[in-house]
C-alpha cells in the first residue's frame, strides 16, 4: 500500500535513477489500455474523460495502445490549460496522429457518447476537496452510463490515501491503480488491478532526492543534547549540526566542568552547565523537566562516555522520557529492555549494533532483515551506520548510499545525530532517520573532492545546508 505523498517520492527517486515520469506515464498508460482490453472486444467503442493533471496525460498515452478499438477522447477544459509539460506532450501526440479528440470547454452541454467502457482519467491522486465543475456534472454522468466504467489508478474525486469522497466520485467496476494499492482502495466496491509501470526497485529500497525534497520545506524546533563529559567535541558537534539542518534553537546540557570548553566550540550553542564531570541519576529530574516543558528533540549520548551511573541516568531519562530523542554511542545500552513512551531514533555503528543484539556484518546491505527484526524488537527506528547505512523501523526498511571513505572520520556519527534530531523536529522518526543519514553522507560527498581522506567532521557542518537545500549534483 502506498500514500500519495510516498508516490510522490518514489516518483522523484525513480526519475533520479534514470527513469523519468514520461516513462511511468507510458507504462501507465499502457497498463490502462491492457486493462480496457480485457473489458471490450475490438471495435468497440471507448469514451476516455480526462483531466488536466498527469492523470489525464496517462489515459493520453493509453490512445496509442489502443488502435483496436473506436475510441474518443474527451479533455476538460482547453488544451493551453494542460498542467503538466508530460502530460502536454502526450495530448500533442494525439493530436499530431488526428486521434478523436475534443476539448470540453462548456460543462452544462457535455453528452457522453454511448459507448461500451468508460476510461475515468479526469483526477488521480492529484484531487483536493470536492470536485469542481466540470468534472462533478462528468462524474454524475458518467455514474447514469450503463457503460463499463474503468477508472485510472483512483476514482475521480475520491482521496486515494482515505477513500474518502467530498462531494460526488466516481463510481468505477474497475480501477487499474499503479505501482501499488492505494489506502484509499480498500473498500471500494470495484475490482482493483495493480499495474506494475517499472518503476525501478531503487527507487522504494535507496533513500533519494525524493525522499529529501519531502522534508525540505517544513524544519524548525529546539534540539536538547546532553552530552559531554568525558569528551567535549561531540556534544559540540551534534548541536552544531541540528542548527544546519534547520533546528531554530539548540542547547547542550553538560557538566560544569566541560561546559565552557563546549561553549568555546560554537557561539551558536546554548550551553546549560550542571554540577559534576559526568552525567549521573540526580540529574535526570531537571533535564526531563527542560526537554518536556520546550516540546525539545533531545540527543542523548554523543561525549557522556560509559560509566556505570550514567548509563544508569540515561536509563531513567528514556523510561520517564516521553517525546522525541536520537540515542547514540554512549547511550544505546539504555536502550535494550527499555519501558519508554518516547519515540527514538537510536544510530549505532557496527559494533553498537551487534552489541544490541543486531547482526554483525561488514556490509549492511547484506543483513537488513537482521536490522528490521531488531528495529521491531525493540519498538524504536534504528539507523545502522556502516558504509551503506541502513535503516528500519521493524515494518520498512531502507539503504543510504550516499558517503565515502573520508567520512571513517571520529566526529561524523555525532554530525549524523545531531542532523536527525534537526529534522525530527518537525519529519517523523522514521523519515527523519532515513533522510538524516542521506544528508550527512551526501555532506560528506560535496567536501570528499576537496578533502579527501582528510575530510574531518567538523568541515561537515558547512556543508550540511547545501546538502539539504543545495542543487549540487553529487
Ligand atoms: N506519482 C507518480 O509517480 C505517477 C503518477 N501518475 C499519474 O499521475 C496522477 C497524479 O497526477 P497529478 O499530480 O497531476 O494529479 P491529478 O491528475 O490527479 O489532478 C491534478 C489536476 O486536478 C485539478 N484538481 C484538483 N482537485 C480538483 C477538484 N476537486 N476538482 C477539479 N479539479 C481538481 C488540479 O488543478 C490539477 O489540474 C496519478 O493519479 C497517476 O494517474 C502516473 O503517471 C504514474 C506515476
Ligand atoms: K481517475
Amino acid at each position: 500500500m502506498i500514500t500519495a505523498d510516498r508516490m510522490a517520492v518514489v516518483d522523484r527517486n525513480a526519475e533520479a535513477l534514470g527513469v523519468p515520469r514520461k516513462q511511468l506515464m507510458e507504462s501507465s498508460g499502457n497498463a490502462i489500455a491492457r486493462e480496457a482490453g480485457k473489458v471490450v472486444e475490438p471495435g468497440e467503442k471507448i469514451v476516455i474523460v480526462a483531466g488536466r493533471g498527469n492523470n489525464g496525460g496517462d489515459a493520453f498515452a493509453a490512445v496509442r495502445f489502443l488502435d483496436e478499438y473506436d475510441v474518443s477522447v474527451h479533455l476538460l477544459g482547453r488544451a493551453e490549460t494542460i498542467g503538466t509539460d508530460i502530460a502536454r506532450e502526450n495530448w500533442e501526440a494525439l493530436q499530431q496522429s488526428e486521434y478523436d479528440t475534443t476539448e470540453v470547454t462548456d460543462s452544462q452541454n457535455i453528452d457522453l457518447p454511448d459507448c461500451d467502457l468508460i476510461v475515468d482519467a479526469m483526477l488521480g491522486t492529484g484531487v483536493t476537496g470536492a470536485l469542481r465543475e466540470p468534472e462533478a456534472t462528468v462524474a454524475e454522468k458518467i455514474n447514469e452510463s450503463n457503460a463499463t466504467v474503468l477508472a485510472a489508478d483512483v476514482p475521480s474525486g475520491i482521496n486515494a490515501d482515505t477513500g474518502d469522497a467530498e462531494g460526488t466520485s466516481v463510481e468505477a467496476d474497475r480501477v487499474v491503480t499503479f505501482h501499488d494499492t492505494k489506502p484509499g482502495l480498500a473498500d471500494l466496491d470495484g475490482d482493483v488491478t495493480v499495474a506494475d509501470i517499472g518503476i525501478p526497485s531503487g527507487a522504494e529500497k535507496f533513500v533519494g532526492l525524493g525522499d529529501l525534497h519531502s522534508v525540505r520545506g517544513d524544519v524548525g524546533g529546539r534540539v536538547f543534547v546532553v552530552g559531554g563529559g568525558p569528551y567535549t567535541g561531540a556534544p559540540a558537534l551534534a548541536g552544531q549540526s541540528a542548527l544546519r539542518a534547520g533546528a531554530d534553537l539548540s542547547f547542550v546540557a553538560a557538566p560544569d566542568t566541560v561546559a565552557g570548553e563546549i561553549q568555546g566550540y560554537a557561539e551558536d550553542l546554548i550551553v546549560q552547565p550542571y554540577e559534576g564531570n559526568r552525567l549521573s541519576p540526580e540529574k535526570v529530574t531537571d533535564l526531563l523537566e527542560t526537554a518536556e516543558s520546550y516540546d525539545d528533540t533531545v540527543v542523548l549520548g554523543p561525549g557522556l562516555g560509559n560509566a556505570d551511573e550514567t548509563i544508569e541516568a540515561a536509563v531513567q531519562f528514556l523510561e520517564s522520557f516521553s517525546g522525541r530523542a536520537v540515542v547514540d554511542a554512549d547511550a544505546l545500552p539504555a536502550v535494550p529492555d527499555l519501558d519508554t513512551d518516547a519515540t527514538l531514533v537510536c544510530t549505532p555503528n557496527r559494533k553498537e549494533l551487534a552489541e544490541l543484539g543486531g547482526p554483525e556484518a561488514d556490509d549492511l546491505r547484506e543483513v537488513t532483515d537482521e536490522i528490521e527484526a531488531l528495529a521491531d524488537e525493540l519498538g524504536h527506528v534504528v539507523l545502522a551506520k556502516g558504509a551503506t547505512d541502513v535503516i528500519s523501523d521493524g515494518e520498512r526498511t531502507r539503504v543510504v548510499r550516499t558517503g565515502n571513505t573520508g567520512m571513517k572520520v571520529g566526529g561524523t556519527g555525532d554530525v549524523l545525530a545531531g542532523i536527525v534530531a534537526g529534522l525530527f523536529g518537525t519529519a517523523d522518526a522514521f523519515d527523519s532517520a532515513c533522510v538524516g543519514s542521506y544528508v550527512n553522507g551526501r555532506a560528506g560527498d560535496l567536501l570528499y573532492g576537496e578533502y579527501g581522506e582528510g575530510l574531518l567532521a567538523s568541515d561537515m557542518l558547512e556543508a550540511v545546508p547545501r546538502a539539504i537545500w543545495g542543487d549540487d549534483d553529487v
